[in-house]
């Protein structure tokens, strides 16, 4: 795609009408049931609005998104709060005139208090179940990663935070020292440029000369507010991502990724063992505890992909890329494999996976064996030569020098359950992604989104397997009678003993990774995009337990 000019970016970028934010008008909601004050209604038919003309992502900006998904209320229970007086700071003017938009809706169970050794933190102030929706927020701001992608820096690792940094300048001119108050950092840090020594110089150049020329037309901004500015955003900045773990759609919602800079949401220290994680619709970015977290005990995010957390230490360590190191219970103990010294690792990454995607299924299925088994050429993998801190008990000579992570063999093995989807072999299918589930129970964080996932396809291959095994039904590949629906629908009834485990675990698991009931509306296409048949996909729905069939 060819890139603008520096030149060109600028003058663009001149043109986007920032609106100035204030944080001390800035309010929310705090109630003691985040889930049920929320109107989830208005958000869904919103989204649903936003994306359901055929070209709706084209000039799409942040902007138009944050106004165009309401967060507002479905019950009154809870009190408006102002942001500031949540992150404990004075307000100094007359007081807050608060607007009609809430920002946040967050829990009363949420108290930002000194984690020794941290800085700030949130705690529980009473036990939390797990599953609890405990804070949904929206940026003070946000970029879109489309609004950047044409700029001739867009290749560089630190590109998101430079436009972030570019767009909060922007946005806050007026008062950015009282926007920028409640961040870490306080003091400047030592490790101040995220950027790694293999960055292409051309980007890097581009980038430099670009922001220099937007800085510039900040005038007012010092050389000092620059740094803070830019280390505020480089340490605070989360990154959003609709439907990000969905497979048959995910690149549906690719133009909803972007970075914000979160008020509330910043005061989460890191855990490689976090006890919250998050989704996004849009901009609005929802908390949700993953197990019962005691009153007291520290509530924690992760900074890194929660597919990187089952990878060795150090790797975990060089993608976190802060100014601390992290010494959670997981930091702690010894990485079970022994790697050391210099291993090749074989990373599957989105261009690998849709090249193993142009493959016909079967060829796909047999290649991914192969690989699974470390088989994997240099065509089909990207190959990484990465030097590995020695761990304890040092490297071991006989161990392997190519190394396929966990994370990268379940990419490969949901590739290639969705090869045998293709193929109709429902049980290999089901197999994968029972294993990928699995290995995301014992390795990921509890009730990560991506077991969500597994489980409903999961259910989909046993619904297909026992509707081709149930002489009742018709094959899918044929014509549904009249005679055959209604027979099927006898099947169905005698069928649920069996298959409720599988559709109830989808069902169990999406409710605790959301904090809420909302597989409906977030896995319609998810289901509907399938390879199953139809009638199965009528059979998931109507299987579908209530509330009351879920444990929690
Ligand atoms: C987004 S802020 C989190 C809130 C911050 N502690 C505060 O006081 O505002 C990120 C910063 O918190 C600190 N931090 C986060 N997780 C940490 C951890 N596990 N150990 C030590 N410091 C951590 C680091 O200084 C990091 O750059």
């Amino acid at each position: 795609m060819p890139r603008s000019t520096p030149k060109r970016a600028a003058r663009r970028a001149k043109r986007v009408k920032y609106s100035p934010l204030d944080c001390e008008s800035l309010w929310g909601w705090q109630s003691d049931d985040v889930a049920s004050a929320v109107d989830w209604e208005k958000l869904q038919k919103a989204f649903d609005d936003l994306t359901a003309p055929v070209l709706w992502a084209e000039k799409l900006t942040f902007q138009k998104l944050s106004q165009s998904l309401p967060l507002s209320f479905a019950s009154s229970a809870g009190s408006k709060m102002p942001l500031l007086s949540m992150l404990g700071i004075d307000r100094t003017g007359a007081g807050p005139s608060l607007k009609d938009s809430p920002h946040f809706v967050v829990s009363s169970a949420l108290m930002l208090q000194a984690s020794p050794g941290k800085g700030r933190g949130w705690f529980a102030k009473r036990t939390l179940e797990a599953g609890t929706l405990i804070l949904l927020e929206r940026p003070l701001v946000a970029i879109l990663d489309k609004e950047w992608q044409d700029e001739v820096w867009a290749d560089c690792s630190s590109a998101d935070t430079t436009a972030l940094g570019i767009a909060l300048a922007r946005s806050f001119s007026s008062s950015l020292d009282a926007v920028l108050k409640p961040f870490h950092p306080q003091e400047p840090t030592r490790n101040s440029s995220a950027e790694s020594e293999d960055e292409d110089e051309d980007a890097l150049e581009g980038m430099k000369e670009a922001t220099s020329s937007a800085w510039q037309q900040l005038s007012q901004l010092s050389q000092v507010a620059q740094q803070r500015l830019q280390e505020v955003v480089r340490l605070n900045a989360l990154g959003f991502y609709t439907h990000s773990e969905q497979l048959c759609h995910n690149s549906n919602f690719l133009p909803l990724t972007g970075s914000g800079l979160f008020a509330l949401a910043s005061g989460f220290n890191h855990s490689c063992e976090p006890s919250v994680q998050r989704y996004s619709i849009g901009d609005v970015t929802a908390f949700v505890t993953n197990q019962k977290v005691d009153a007291g005990t520290e509530l924690c995010i992760t900074y890194i992909e929660s597919e990187l957390l089952c990878a060795p230490k150090s790797l975990r360590s060089q993608s976190l890329n802060r100014d601390f190191s992290c010494s959670c219970r997981a930091c702690g103990r010894a990485d079970p494999v022994v790697l050391g010294g210099s291993r090749t690792f074989i990373r599957v990454d989105a261009q690998v996976q849709a090249r193993l995607a142009l493959l016909p299924p079967q060829e796909r299925v047999e290649a991914i064996d192969a690989a699974l088994e470390g088989q994997m050429d240099g065509e089909e993998a990207e190959e990484e030569q990465l030097e590995l801190d020695e761990v304890d008990g040092g490297e071991d000579p006989q161990g392997p020098k190519t190394v396929l992570l966990g994370k990268d063999a379940q990419e490969l093995r949901v590739v290639q359950a969705i090869a045998f989807m293709h193929l109709c072999r429902w049980e290999e299918a089901l197999q994968n992604w029972r294993r990928l589930a699995a290995f995301t129970c014992h390795h990921c964080p509890p009730y990560d989104e991506a077991l969500a996932v597994y489980a409903t396809q999961a259910a989909l291959c046993a619904l297909e397997m026992k509707r081709e095994d149930a002489p009742l039904y018709v094959n899918h590949l044929g014509r549904t009678t009249p005679l055959a629906c209604e027979r099927a629908h006898g099947a169905t009834a005698s069928m649920d003993s069996g298959l409720s485990s599988e559709v109830r675990l989808a069902v169990e698991a999406h409710r605790m990774a959301f904090g809420l009931e909302c597989l409906t509306w977030r896995y319609q296409r998810e289901v509907e995009e399938s390879m199953v048949s139809k009638e199965v996909k009528e059979a998931f729905w109507s299987r579908k337990p209530s509330r009351s069939f879920i444990r929690l």
